[in-house]
């Protein structure tokens, strides 16, 4: 089930797609100074039949992340967790339950409290705090769309205000809100309105914006959200990724980065242009979140 506006569902996959073969391997394991590197599954929320969020599921599904995939953090209430179509309530309940189950399980949670209304991401930055999140990280408002670094950096500003201990993500993802205000922008002088700042979830397909973040700023972490072009982004410098295919395709991307990682360009391509069939297949078929996470149980 899908609260997003679109359902489609895939009835098939055809049958190259499903052979990516699935190895647990770990790079890019946790940093001592805390610093999230490596990969991020962006969770899906469960819902049942009556499309009531489905709070059961998540203690088996943090299980699977972590044995079947070799995932140690999650970024949850994100895009792919469908937080925009949540009322308050149901991500407080699912940010609550994802970091109980987390529990000694994963190395880090991430949730995502943005909103288009400060005050309700204020109210989901305090939860996060209390409920044991150890980051958050905050998408910009779309409908009232701040135009300047400045007005953006202000709304994060006031978010992060609210839970000062937690570390602090911008999520960049400017295909979807339509604020094109390039990140190496907002994070300029961030740091001295926001102590708490650790780095960007950068979902956008601008890879100059991307380096020039990196670069400026290489004790930060910026992770990568375009899974289809996280090689490209290696290249660039990303301490990991962010994203929603890491639910089904954890190990393969571990072994692309391990490859990377090893200098062997001809093996993490090859792994990056099957997830890259992957997903164009995908979007033949108007790939949304129902089709997404229909690749999960087929996968
Ligand atoms: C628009 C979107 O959903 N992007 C995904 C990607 O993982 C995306 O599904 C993938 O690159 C396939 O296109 C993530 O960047 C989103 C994400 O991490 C999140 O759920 O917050």
């Amino acid at each position: 089930m899908v609260r997003s506006s679109s359902s489609v569902t895939l009835e098939t996959l055809s049958d190259p797609r499903r052979k990516i073969r699935k190895v647990i391997m770990t790079t890019m394991g946790p940093a001592a100074d805390g610093k999230l590197t490596g990969l991020v599954a962006a969770t899906f929320t469960p819902l049942t039949q009556h499309d009531e969020i489905n709070l059961s599921v998540i203690g088996p599904y943090v299980d699977y992340l972590a044995e079947k995939q070799g995932i140690k953090n999650i970024f949850v209430n994100g895009t792919t967790g469908e937080s925009m179509s949540l009322t308050l309530s149901e991500r407080k309940d699912l940010a609550e339950e994802w970091c109980k189950r987390a529990k000694g399980k994963m190395d880090q949670v991430i949730v995502h409290v943005g909103c288009l209304s400060l005050k309700d991401s204020q109210e989901l930055a305090r939860h996060a705090a209390r409920v044991g999140a150890h980051a958050v990280a905050v998408i910009a408002p779309s409908f009232f769309k701040p135009k300047t670094a400045d007005a953006l950096r202000a709304f994060l500003t006031q978010v992060a205000s609210a839970a000062p201990a937690l570390p602090f993500y911008y999520y960049h993802i400017p295909a979807i809100t339509g604020v094109n205000v390039s990140a190496r922008d907002v994070i300029e002088g961030i740091e001295s309105l926001i102590p708490s700042f650790r780095g960007v979830k950068f979902s956008g397909s601008d890879l100059v914006d991307f380096g020039q973040c990196v670069s400026h700023r290489p004790q930060w972490s910026f992770l990568y959200g375009l899974d289809e072009q996280f090689l490209g982004a290696l290249a660039m410098g990303a301490h990991g990724a962010v994203g929603s295919t890491y639910n089904y395709l954890g190990c393969d991307v571990q072994q692309l980065m391990s490859a990377f990682e090893k200098g062997d360009i001809v093996q993490a391509r090859k792994i990056q242009f099957k997830i890259q069939e992957l997903v164009t297949y995908a979007i033949k078929l108007g790939f949304d979140v129902g089709v997404n996470k229909q690749l999960m149980i087929e996968i």
